[in-house]
């Protein structure tokens, strides 16, 4: 039954729909911690299944309703009320009194882009709807008569009650149609020999060879155009993403670094080719060898070196469009939808899924992508957590504040999970194997040597442009940055808690703030350009998560203490751009309304009732929890890369580009970062990694600058 709360339509929390909508079946699943029917009629979820007349259903009126009568967790009650009332372009375009930050709730890919000046561009028109937009989705459905049933949640932000960021389904592991060309060319690249930069002393020519004319296959093969299946089923589209992203990252690194003596391949090659002729019989040399000695001369004068043939870019490109994502590696395509199930009759479990594709063959590249995939799959508990937290939130009594701790602590315990699982990677993958013969297939167009001035996707941009692009990093895993954004762990460089007390940082602040809902900025951080990276949807989620509030209706926010109420930390901020600001010593205004848990943690009374409940404590402890979890991971950092960059190559993976110093990451952070990063004054950028010291510290500082001190 659902019961009219007199002012709900009021009270109604548009931004809480982020991840309340996620899920209507969460609800079920709180072990029995959800209240009566008067508190779940109450809280934004079960508001939302109110037959509500706000402002916001009346620029909706038209839309079918016929989903009230669909049982809430069915995915045609999410697919029919997503469609209508959540998804951004239309909330933002349509309703003039949505919420102030409704603005700022959908952030293109292509706007991201523009503040980027080599990085992502628009691609200029596109004939492609986006999937995962309204529109995409509609014009999918439309087209197949279907709506898409590839997640629960595919028309907000394709996020899955049962499987997080990850599709609800397993990925779509081979390509049908005229597409089974870009597979079988993947299935070639693990037969042709490809080895990174032409291979070491363990190759030879024959092997070299047999790569160059793979690389020349992909040069000659036909730019397919995108159409049928690869367009109306995202599972589909996903797939053959993944399949291009190999394909291109194959086709770059495993070129020869180009040299000045580029007529020496030139010559053995065609040395190669006549051996073994009779004398007198040169004129026998098959037009073959020919063409690879060429190709061998080309190649060594890199000619080919950072340039995306056409007949991967193009598709490439449109496809990213399609997804809205960058066309490049990313964390999305190697790990989020590179699985597969053991057993597909015991679904999706932990100890059930195995990794698709791989660059190197190897176990311990398996292993470091399986790592990130059960991160990953454990995480859904923790979005589940958010989700029920955030209804409680809303109710924010003293009953909600209990349950919020409770949450609180179980997201300790699923934290706690999450940094178990990534002290397992030791367990199966070697760090002299992922240094020199794994990672160096991820870099972008962004980094050295190779890449370090961009890429050109030839027969996309405009001839001489390149693009400056990152390749993937679990940095990019949507997981951790919402759980940061839920703790209210602030990575962006304005810092408005901390600046909150000068009067200038103040309004520097400010104005970030204004620009930053207009979308992601060039001053952003590492880790704000990273969701530039994500799945659009998943992107839209964080943008939505992070301009949740409920201060502008709720009582709570009267009773927060001033300034927030806390003794911040005493660790200065960990963030150049907001500790480098004079501070004038002027406290003035209050900070911007912190993030909605913390708000909590730090209020202290409601209605003239002090508190006594302990959930300062337990924000303190998640808070904790994340810490800890960045621990581990520098320490992983450290092992597999900081410790490798200070060895030299094995054998097998050398020789290596000349002006390879093994700082590829530390130079991405800095490239990338600028700033972010505080250099040790004096130490050498590039030998020690400490760049990328600086940076992770950074990441964990600011963790420990949202702790409250309550258990300090
Ligand atoms: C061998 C394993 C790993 C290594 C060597 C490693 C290395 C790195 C490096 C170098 C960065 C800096 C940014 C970049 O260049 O990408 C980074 C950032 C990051 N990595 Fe990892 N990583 C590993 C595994 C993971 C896993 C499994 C996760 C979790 C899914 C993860 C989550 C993150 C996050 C969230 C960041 C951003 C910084 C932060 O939030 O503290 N990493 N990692």
């Amino acid at each position: 039954m659902q019961a009219r709360v007199p002012g709900a339509e009021m009270k109604q929390p548009d931004a809480a729909s982020a991840l309340a909508h996620t899920s209507h079946q969460a609800r079920l699943h709180v072990d029995g911690q959800a209240g009566s029917s008067l508190r779940e009629a109450v809280s934004p979820s079960s508001l939302d299944s109110l037959s509500l007349k706000s402002s916001q259903d009346a620029c909706e009126e038209g839309f079918d309703d016929g989903w009230r009568d669909i049982p809430a967790n069915h995915f045609l009650a999410q697919q029919g009320r997503k469609a209508s009332r959540f998804s951004p372009p239309r909330t933002t375009a349509s309703c003039s009194n949505s919420s102030p930050d409704a603005g700022a709730f959908h952030q293109p890919l292509a706007e991201l882009a523009a503040v980027l000046p080599d990085g992502l561009r628009p691609q200029g028109p596109n004939p492609l709807p986006a999937q995962n937009t309204h529109e995409g989705l509609a014009a999918v459905a439309h087209e197949t008569g279907m709506p898409d049933t590839s997640t629960l949640a595919a028309a907000d932000f394709d996020i899955d009650v049962r499987s997080g960021f990850l599709p609800p389904e397993a990925p779509l592991s081979h390509l049908s149609g005229v597409y089974e060309e870009w597979e079988s060319k993947l299935e070639g690249a693990a037969h042709a020999g490809l080895s990174l930069y032409g291979g070491g002393p363990t190759t030879n020519f024959h092997r070299r060879a047999s790569a160059r004319r793979w690389r020349r296959s992909i040069r000659e093969m036909p730019i397919l155009p995108l159409q049928g299946v690869v367009l109306a089923d995202i599972r589909h589209a996903r797939r053959a993403h993944l399949v291009l992203s190999f394909l291109a990252h194959f086709y770059l690194h495993s070129q020869p670094e180009p040299t000045e003596d580029f007529l020496a391949p030139l010559a053995q090659g065609w040395n190669e080719a006549t051996k073994g002729k009779g004398k007198g019989r040169e004129h026998d040399v098959s037009l073959e060898a020919a063409d690879d000695a060429a190709d061998a001369a080309q190649e060594a004068a890199g000619i080919y070196a950072a340039t995306v043939p056409a007949s991967l870019a193009v598709p490439w490109t449109g496809l990213s469009r399609h997804l809205d994502l960058p066309p490049i590696l990313t964390y999305a395509t190697t790990v989020l939808w590179n699985w597969q199930y053991k057993d597909p009759a015991r679904g999706l479990a932990l100890d059930n899924v195995k990794i698709r594709n791989t660059f190197s063959g190897t176990a311990s590249e398996e292993h470091f992508y399986l790592i990130s995939l059960l991160i990953e799959l454990r995480g859904v508990e923790a979005l589940e957590l958010m989700r029920i937290s955030l209804d409680e939130a809303f109710v924010a009594d003293h009953l909600a504040r209990r349950r919020i701790a409770h949450y609180l602590r179980r997201l300790v315990d699923v934290v706690h999970d999450l940094t178990t699982l990534l002290a397992k990677m030791k367990e199966a993958c070697d760090p002299v194997t992922f240094y020199w013969g794994i990672r160096p297939w991820f870099r972008g167009g962004d980094s050295a040597p190779r890449g370090g001035q961009g890429w050109i996707y030839e027969g996309v941009d405009e001839p001489g442009e390149k693009r400056l692009l990152n390749g993937p990093s679990a940095g990019q895993s949507s997981l951790i940055h919402a759980l940061d954004v839920f703790l209210d762990v602030d990575h962006t460089r304005l810092k408005p808690r901390v600046a909150a007390h000068s009067a200038r940082q103040q309004s520097d602040v400010a104005h970030a703030l204004s620009e930053r809902d207009a979308g992601i900025k060039e001053n952003a951080t590492f880790m704000e350009k990273m969701q530039m990276y994500m799945p659009g949807p998943h992107r839209a989620f964080l943008t939505h998560l992070r301009n949740l509030s409920f201060d502008d209706d709720h009582e709570t926010s009267c009773r927060v203490n001033g300034l927030d109420g806390v003794s911040r930390s005493t660790s200065p901020p960990s963030d150049s751009a907001s500790s480098s600001s004079d501070d004038m010593g002027m406290d003035t205004v209050p900070p911007p309304p912190s993030h909605p848990i913390r708000s909590l943690a730090i209020a202290k009374e409601v209605s003239g009732k002090p508190f006594q409940d302990d959930l300062a404590s337990a924000y303190d402890a998640a808070l904790i929890s994340l810490r800890v979890l960045r621990d581990e991971h520098m320490r992983i950092a450290a092992l597999y890369i900081i410790s490798q960059a200070r060895k030299q190559p094995p054998p097998e993976y050398a020789p290596l580009p000349k002006n390879f110093t093994g700082a590829v990451e530390v130079e991405r952070v800095a490239g990338a970062q600028q700033s972010d990063a505080k250099e040790a004054s004096g130490v050498p950028k590039g030998t020690g990694g400490t760049d990328l010291v600086s940076f992770l510290k950074a990441c964990r500082s600011n963790t420990t600058d949202a702790l409250l001190g309550s258990l300090r």
